[in-house]
């Protein structure tokens, strides 16, 4: 009997992001608020003879299907760890809605939906902790993206803090379709020892709570994305000018640029304005998921 499974992968955002140290490894440890939007590749995967990977979608193109891909990666791992519980083969089928090295973690969501659907091809159940420690080797938002839930992400992103409660908040998204490496843009920040985190309100479930622990915060790889972008800091700009928007500011290491909206009108219109100044750019508006 064939069955295909399916895990959304959603769009990592880091609703503020400050880089703290710069460790020995060449690494930097983080403070991040990350949340997810409800807009995602789609990762769906059927037993079958060998391990194969299928893309199509928006994005297809602009993406190997080759080892490097973190969909490959991801079950490579998941078989080096769990030999005896991982299937013969499995066929994946990659639809990929979100662009590609654009801040928003679409690899990291991927290969940790791909974690998700072997674990549920699995016949014994495997520990949120055991899949996190895996998720950690293929990348620094993996872990976060296994929960995909609003959290607090420190070290480079292996010390996870999932919030209990969110307030109902709304995305929008737009990337001048500028592939950023996440590299160049650590390369060029200037200072590494930059403040931690204010403490979260808690609970933190209204909108203006958020809004008024966001004004304290910052993204630190926003200056040296935008001198490698310049585009990036007008998408911030115009964004910050629309009706209701909450904050604009960039996400991870870029191109990608949010703004947060307290209702789905106001997040709509804000799109439109967007798409209407800059047709040639990625825009997108969908709700924070909430935990
Ligand atoms: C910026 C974030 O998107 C925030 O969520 C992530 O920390 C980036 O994580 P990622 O895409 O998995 O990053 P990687 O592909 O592992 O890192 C690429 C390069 O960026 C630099 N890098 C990355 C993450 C980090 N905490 N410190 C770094 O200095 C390193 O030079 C590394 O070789
Ligand atoms: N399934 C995949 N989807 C996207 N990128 C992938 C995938 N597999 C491998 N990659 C490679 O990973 C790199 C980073 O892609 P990704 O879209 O995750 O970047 P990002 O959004 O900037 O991530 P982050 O926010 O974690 O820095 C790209 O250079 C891409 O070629």
């Amino acid at each position: 009997m064939s069955f295909t499974l399916h895990e959304a992968a959603p769009a990592k955002v880091n609703l503020a992001l400050h880089v703290t140290r710069r460790r020995e490894d060449g690494y930097h440890d983080l403070e991040s608020l990350i949340a997810f939007a409800d807009l995602s590749d789609d990762v769906s995967a059927a037993p079958a003879e060998a391990d194969t990977l299928a893309i199509s979608g928006p994005f297809a193109a602009n993406l190997g299907s080759g080892s490097g891909n973190l969909v490959l990666r991801a079950i490579d791992a998941f078989r080096n760890r769990w030999p005896h519980l991982a299937p013969v083969g499995v066929q994946f089928h990659l639809v990929k809605n979100l662009p590609v090295a654009a801040g928003i973690g679409g690899g990291s969501a991927d290969a940790a939906a791909a974690l998700r659907l072997m674990a549920k091809l699995s016949p014994e159940a495997i520990p949120v902790q055991d899949m996190l420690g895996l998720a950690a080797t293929l990348g620094a938002d993996v872990p976060a993206c296994l929960l995909s839930r609003p959290l607090v992400a420190r070290g480079v992103g292996e010390i996870l803090s999932p919030l209990q409660e969110f307030p109902a908040l709304h995305l929008v998204l737009v990337n001048p379709l500028v592939p950023v490496a996440t590299a160049d843009v650590f390369r060029r920040l200037r200072a590494h020892d930059n403040y931690p985190l204010p403490a979260l309100p808690e609970p933190l479930t209204r909108p203006a709570q958020l809004g008024l622990w966001l004004a304290e915060t910052r993204n630190d790889l926003q200056p040296p994305a935008v001198k490698l972008v310049p585009v990036i800091g007008e998408i911030v700009s115009r964004l910050a000018e629309t009706a209701g928007c909450i904050v604009a500011r960039m996400s991870g290491s870029g191109a990608t640029v949010f703004g947060l909206f307290g209702s789905e009108g106001q997040a709509h219109l804000a799109a439109q304005q967007m798409r209407e100044h800059h047709p040639e750019h990625w825009v997108a508006a969908a709700p924070i998921l909430r935990p």
